[in-house]
């Protein structure tokens, strides 16, 4: 595919961050890619099987490894090493933020789904973006129904984790949990899952809760500048979605739900001021648990203790913006029979 402008189709989202008109190009399988603005890109397969398959990465933009992944994979398609079979919607989601090596521009776009991007008075290029990308997932998702719809939300984390790689599986306002996605996300190497205890303005919930796709927030490792990432330690999910991808009917190995280590959040931090602070070391790895009543955060007159034995910290960032979550407290749980379908 000499010539073709999506051979480095990130390079020209970066070039124009916000805006990109749309074009469309013939891949050598007879697929054909359009991109629909600038990180978007559709592929339609001339007969596409049964999924329809969204793939996003740089939701924020200083998380590279997801990002080189899905340039490895869509370089594969362009360059006709690996034929397109399904419906594949690929989003580079902040090419801005992206270019900056930073986590947003303006604010986190993560926060902002759900019709989030709408409320109160605030005007952002982020706002802006949350709702160009919710109507491209509807545009992609409602062009078919009765297909299998997925949504894979690839991110990395700030700091390491004790289990490298987890999941979040958005809260499904109690529909059963699916053990083949499960499955698919032990198979790419995620053998630790936590379960939303309610909605979020996150990409994943927002594609789980209006078009019931599979979806899933990934987080695949530690957050490295570009170039800095160990592609062997991404291999397992690449391959997973290269199989997607290429082979109608793909499924991963079975799963026993006791292989799979899961955790219930139990609990949301939330900074509401600048006095906010926690009560435990900057270093402390995602997953570190405290004993039940230890004080873990304080914000003026606001404690936050943990209440369950074992409860676990993930994702604490005193630096986030004032009502927006610091942190989320997880119990380790075990799934029952009747959770799962
Ligand atoms: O490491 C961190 O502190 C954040 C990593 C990250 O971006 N995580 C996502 C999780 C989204 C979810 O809860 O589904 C985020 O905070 O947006
Ligand atoms: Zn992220």
């Amino acid at each position: 595919m000499n010539g073709s402008r999506l051979s480095d189709f990130l390079a020209l989202s970066r070039q124009s961050p916000w805006h990109l008109d749309p074009f469309s190009e013939g891949l050598p399988d007879g697929s054909r890619a359009e991109v629909w603005d600038t990180g978007v890109l559709c592929i339609e397969p001339s007969a596409p099987a049964e999924r329809d398959l969204v793939i996003s990465c740089g939701i924020h933009g200083n998380e590279t490894a997801p990002i080189e992944l899905c340039e490895r994979l869509l370089r594969a398609l362009v360059a006709g090493e690996r034929p397109c079979r399904q419906r594949v919607l690929l989003i580079f989601g902040n090419p801005a933020a992206i270019d900056l090596g930073v986590r947003e521009v303006e604010e986190n776009l993560n926060r902002l789904f759900s019709g989030a991007h709408a409320r109160g008075e605030r005007h952002s290029r982020e706002r802006q973006r949350a709702a160009a990308l919710e109507g491209y997932v509807e545009r992609f998702f409602s062009a078919r129904d009765q297909t299998e719809r997925l949504h894979y939300d690839l991110h990395t984390a700030i700091r390491p984790s004790r289990f490298e790689k987890f999941a979040i599986y958005p809260f499904t306002h109690g529909a059963p949990y699916s053990l083949s996605q499960l499955a698919l996300l032990n198979q790419a190497g995620v053998d630790t899952i936590l379960l939303a205890d309610g909605p979020t303005t996150t990409f994943s919930y927002f594609s789980a809760h209006r078009f019931k796709a599979h979806a899933f927030t990934v987080e695949l490792g530690k957050v490295m500048p570009f170039g800095h990432n160990d592609a062997r330690r991404f291999a397992a999910m690449e391959q997973c979605l290269a199989s997607l991808v290429s082979e109608p009917g793909w499924q991963a190995e079975p799963v026993a739900p006791a292989q799979l280590r899961v955790f219930q959040v139990c609990q949301e931090i939330t900074r509401h001021s600048e006095q906010f602070c926690f009560h435990f070391s900057d270093e402390v790895p995602n997953f570190t648990a405290f004993k039940a009543g230890t004080l873990l955060a304080e914000d003026g007159e606001h404690r936050w203790f943990a209440v369950q034995p074992e409860e676990a910290v993930v994702f604490p960032n005193a630096g986030v913006a004032n009502g927006h979550r610091a942190a989320l407290m997880v119990a380790p749980v075990e799934l029952k029979p009747e959770q799962l379908a």
